[in-house]
């Protein structure tokens, strides 16, 4: 793997007001990088600086092997040549046909019509919409204006996709759908995807490694399944908690002791299979109360409250635990 997009100590402020405070972060050619944050928390900010409509007020920014920061605005332009970029609301332009849209950035890299024609179809294929090639995005469903917008940021045959909150004004159907395109895009052109979002669902989905954003710091990175199955600070564990079953809230648990009497625990689902069978071995009858489990890059994850009664319970939990499994008592 090589550096796509490195980070070194970069900071930004705006009127001496921090946006990005001391970034430091690699971001790999090929994979899907996702950054999760609230609102405010600077997603908009790293990505500007990426493509260079903003410069850092400290720090080195490297995209490929250039020194962004160390460019000057022609200089920059060249790197953000070989990037492609996709909005929130598609920023399609409405009087274009979906045709005229894919082909407007290769008319203002001076690509000849014939030539023009051929990549406007190759791409209008890929993103599956050959179909609509005559119609004007008005006639398109979101999601459909959506995958114009990445035929039209692929149309220069960019190495980096960067998506801002490319699926937050779709529904969750359609950005399903929007999602399955980038993964293609990743996969089989190998591009390489920067996503932005503030929903925890794009990152399950999608990512392959994540870093959380908060208050301009990044807090948290790691794989997508090592973020979210054992967040390690408050800011990510908070957005983990919005997609997953976490352990119940005291009012959940206040309600489930009235009906369940037995002994509450709640045991984090990692990889390991086997739960049942040890209740079992000790001769515990484990009901199961509350949580859930998810898949995350083919994983498993959740966690799940049981109530306990009968056989040996502390035993079963030691052996949970001598295996790395993380019981909570309730
Ligand atoms: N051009 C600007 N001038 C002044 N302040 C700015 C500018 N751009 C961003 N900021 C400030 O920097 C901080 C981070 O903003 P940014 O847009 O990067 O966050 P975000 O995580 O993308 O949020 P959102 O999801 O709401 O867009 C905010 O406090 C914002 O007000």
């Amino acid at each position: 793997m090589t550096v796509h997009v490195r980070f070194e100590h970069v900071s930004k402020e705006f009127s001496g007001r921090p946006a990005l405070a001391d970034v430091t972060l690699d971001i790999e050619r090929g994979e899907v990088f996702g950054v999760i944050g609230h609102s405010g928390a600077g997603k908009s900010t790293l990505v500007r600086l990426i493509n260079g409509l903003e410069t850092p007020t400290s720090g080195r920014l490297y995209v490929g092997p250039q020194e962004v920061t160390a460019l000057a605005e022609r200089g920059r332009r060249e790197v953000r040549r070989d990037i492609g970029m996709i909005f929130q609301q598609f920023n399609l332009f409405r009087s274009r046909t979906v045709a005229g849209n894919v082909a407007y950035p290769l008319k203002v890299a001076g690509v000849r019509q014939p030539e023009r024609d051929r990549r406007v179809a190759r791409l209008l294929d890929f993103v599956g919409l050959l179909d609509r090639a005559h119609d004007y995005p008005e006639k398109l469903s979101g999601g459909q204006k959506q995958r114009v917008g990445v035929a039209r940021a692929l149309a220069t045959e960019p190495s980096l996709l960067l998506a801002d909150e490319a699926t937050s004004a779709l529904d969750p159907e359609t950005t399903g759908e929007v999602l399955a395109l980038l993964r293609r895009v990743n996969r089989d052109l190998g591009v390489t995807i920067v996503l932005i979002t503030h929903e925890l669902d794009v990152i399950r989905s999608v990512a392959d490694r994540v870093a959380v954003l908060d208050s301009g710091r990044v807090v948290e990175t790691g794989s997508a399944y090592d973020v979210f199955a054992q967040p390690s600070t408050d800011a990510a564990a908070q957005f983990v908690r919005t997609a997953l079953r976490d352990r119940p809230s005291p009012e959940t648990l206040a309600r489930l002791r009235v009906r369940h009497p037995g002994r509450l625990v709640t045991v984090r689902v990692r990889d390991q299979a086997g739960l049942a069978r040890t209740f079992l071995e000790h001769g515990v009858a484990a009901e199961v109360v509350f949580g859930g489990i998810s898949e995350l890059q083919e994983r498993s994850v959740g966690s799940i409250t049981f109530e306990l009664t009968g056989g040996d319970v502390d035993a079963a939990l030691a052996a949970l635990k001598a295996e790395g499994i993380e019981v909570n008592d309730e």
